[in-house]
């Protein structure tokens, strides 16, 4: 049997596990899913044929939390393995500081470094982390690579990743990173692939998912994006705030006594398009809902996207493609309509009957802009990385 390649994105509320077989095509051979962790976790996990391997509510009468589901997916994981060889694992790691601009194997330095990057990533850094020990401890002598959210977007210019702070702050570190940008760089490699003379144009690229971004790349380098310090800012998401003024924050601390951990539950878990409409963070139940609170919160999600295409558009001086990606932007046909209707100043003329139908172009043929659908797959991006970083054939 073939060595593989395993895969950890572990994020807020979910555990994603990826196996590839590590040769020259990179085939996927089985994905495994726990969602809703911190509730009540389903556990699914999908041959690469589409057989379903797994599919059940995680047992317990009490609500199933991280290292309990980091613990039923590695236990599966062995199981699916029966004493494979495994050459590397990649994880995806939300944050990298200044630091960090590409992918690396961690050792203990590095452990540390990330570890202290958790206050700045609070919702994903700490369970990142998890996932590196938990592999470490499972396959003690195989290489644990991180691969950075943040590190696509180092080449920034300045003006783009500062705040108007004084200018220490910006020496000390606080300044604007941008997020999901493993996602970023597989779209750019597709459309390089694909489209290449889009690719060597300018793009905006709408990760939609439950953290939603935008990005702006020119000549497929990452020149601005919507998120910033933390994967906060920006655009409203499905329970995080996106952009918020600052001074609200201190009105909070000062006239209703919030602490910072408060104000973390606010702003991460409360808000966004739960906290608008009361209702949920799943694009899909406020798409069912016939509350007005519910079109309010699409209302403001989309509201806010076109704002910041028209920003990202001015960063790149004009505007070539859009690209749409991620669950909300890779499935939902009524946000996609809505961020791009009446948008024919700026070039872009959706065809109703593509969009609907989910086709890879969803612009008319006169659309100056070329609006596409491409999926994601940031598993396979990290995958890519981490065996870029080792002998694939797991020799030596
Ligand atoms: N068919 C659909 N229509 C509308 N929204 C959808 C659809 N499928 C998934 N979504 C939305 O995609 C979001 C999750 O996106 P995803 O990229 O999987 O998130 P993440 O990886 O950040 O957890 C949810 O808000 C979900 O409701
Ligand atoms: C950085 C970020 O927001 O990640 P996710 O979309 O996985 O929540
Ligand atoms: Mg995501």
């Amino acid at each position: 049997m073939s060595p593989v390649a395993l895969v950890v994105n572990a994020g807020s509320s979910s555990i994603k596990l990826e196996v590839f077989e590590a040769g020259r095509e990179l085939v996927s051979l089985a994905e495994l899913l726990i969602e809703g962790i911190g509730s009540r976790p389903v556990f699914r996990a999908n041959a690469a044929c589409g057989t379903v391997l797994v599919d059940r509510a995680l047992k317990g009468d009490k609500p199933v939390d991280h290292r309990t589901a980091l613990a039923e997916a590695t236990a599966w994981l062995e199981a699916f393995l029966a004493g494979r060889k495994v050459v590397v694992v990649g994880h995806r790691v939300v944050h990298g500081g200044p630091g960090y601009a590409a992918p690396l194997i961690v050792d203990s330095a590095v452990r540390a470094a990330l570890e202290k990057l958790v206050p700045l990533a609070p919702l994903h850094q700490p369970h990142n982390l998890a996932g590196i020990d938990a592999m470490a401890a499972l396959y003690p002598f195989v290489s644990q690579v991180a691969c950075f959210d943040t590190a696509f977007h180092r080449g920034h210019p300045f003006v783009a990743d500062t705040f108007a702070l004084p200018r220490a702050f910006y020496d000390q570190g606080i300044r604007r990173y941008g997020f999901h940008g493993l996602s970023y760089e597989y779209v750019a490699r597709r459309l390089a692939e694909t489209w290449p003379s889009l690719a060597a144009g300018r793009v905006v690229v709408a990760h939609l998912g439950n953290g939603a971004s935008m990005c702006a790349l020119k000549s497929g380098r990452s020149i601005d994006s919507t998120m910033g310090f933390t994967a906060v800012d920006g655009l409203p998401m499905g329970t995080r705030c996106g952009q918020l003024d600052p001074g609200v924050l201190i009105h909070l601390m000062t006239e209703r006594g919030m602490d910072a951990d408060a104000l973390t539950r606010l702003i991460y878990t409360e808000s966004g398009l739960k906290g608008l409409s009361g209702l949920s963070n799943d694009m899909r139940a406020l798409e069912a809902s016939g509350s007005e609170a519910a079109a309010q919160a699409i209302d403001y999600f989309v509201y806010r996207i076109r704002k910041e295409l028209g920003a990202l558009a001015a960063a790149l001086g004009g505007l070539d493609g859009l690209v749409f990606t991620a669950g909300i932007g890779e499935n939902s046909a009524r946000v996609r309509a809505a961020v791009c209707e009446g948008m024919e100043w700026l070039g872009i003329v959706l065809d109703p009957a593509r969009n609907a139908a989910g086709e890879t172009v969803l612009s008319a043929p006169r659309s100056r802009v070329t609006v596409l659908r491409i999926p994601t797959d940031e598993e396979r991006m990290i995958a890519l990385h981490a065996l870029a970083l080792v002998d694939p054939t797991g020799g030596g």
